[in-house]
């Protein structure tokens, strides 16, 4: 297995247990409440300001244009689609265009934030590579799943479908590929470190969904 198998290996018992959150699974089916979906959105609104400001810092450590091109996908996908797809329903749900502005970060979205802004501090790019790919591969894994059972008439298979992209396989293997040749070369230390961090992202994406049916701010 490559690192990156053995990485997302490790991890998937875990986004399998996404999938069995209530959040999940009712909004799959079309019954979740939308109060709670729209906690969800402004939650989530706020952790992508945050994940985008990482973002910018592996930016800043890129290599190269070629690892600039990649980390800058998925920052225009955070701006562009997934901020603009929030901003849309939140707005259809006539939620006042301020809420965002006064909403503050639950503490589980506190802590996800806190551990991927504090990763960020590090000059360590393979490092916010494993923190920030979690985000976006549980995301992927998940909603491809979720795309194949969905039924039209659910308000939310719009934003269910809006996840799951033809190339999705492409870009997820594109990814791997790419977070291999980064870690392939450390040793095993250093290999189990950047493991570590994978697992513990995911670990927060979890208690994200379980955060966000429970509407928990503590
Ligand atoms: C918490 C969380 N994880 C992953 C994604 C996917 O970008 C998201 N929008 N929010």
């Amino acid at each position: 297995m490559t690192f990156m198998e053995e990485t997302i290996h490790n991890s998937l018992a875990v986004w399998d247990a996404c999938l069995q959150t209530k959040f999940i699974k009712e909004m799959l089916a079309g019954t979740l409440p939308m109060e709670k979906f729209a906690f969800y959105l402004i939650q989530d609104t706020l952790y992508l300001n945050s994940y985008a400001k990482v973002l910018g810092k592996a930016i800043y450590l890129a290599e190269n244009l070629n690892e600039i091109q990649l980390y800058t996908l998925i920052l225009s996908f955070v701006t562009d689609t997934e901020a603009k797809v929030r901003h849309d329903y939140l707005h259809q749900l006539k939620m006042a265009e301020n809420i965002l502005e006064t909403a503050e970060e639950t503490a589980v979205n506190k802590q996800y934030t806190h551990f991927l802004l504090e990763l960020a501090k590090t000059n360590d790019s393979a490092q916010i590579l494993m923190g920030i790919l979690p985000c976006m591969l549980s995301y992927a894994y998940i909603f491809h799943k979720l795309a194949a059972d969905t039924v039209s008439q659910s308000p939310y298979s719009d934003f269910i479908k809006g996840y799951a992209e033809e190339n999705i396989n492409e870009e997820f293997k594109l990814w791997c590929e790419f977070a291999d040749a980064k870690c392939e070369t450390v040793n095993a230390l250093k290999k189990k470190e950047l493991s570590a961090i994978f697992e513990k992202a995911s670990k927060f994406e979890l208690a994200f969904w379980e955060m966000a049916y429970k509407e928990d701010t503590k």
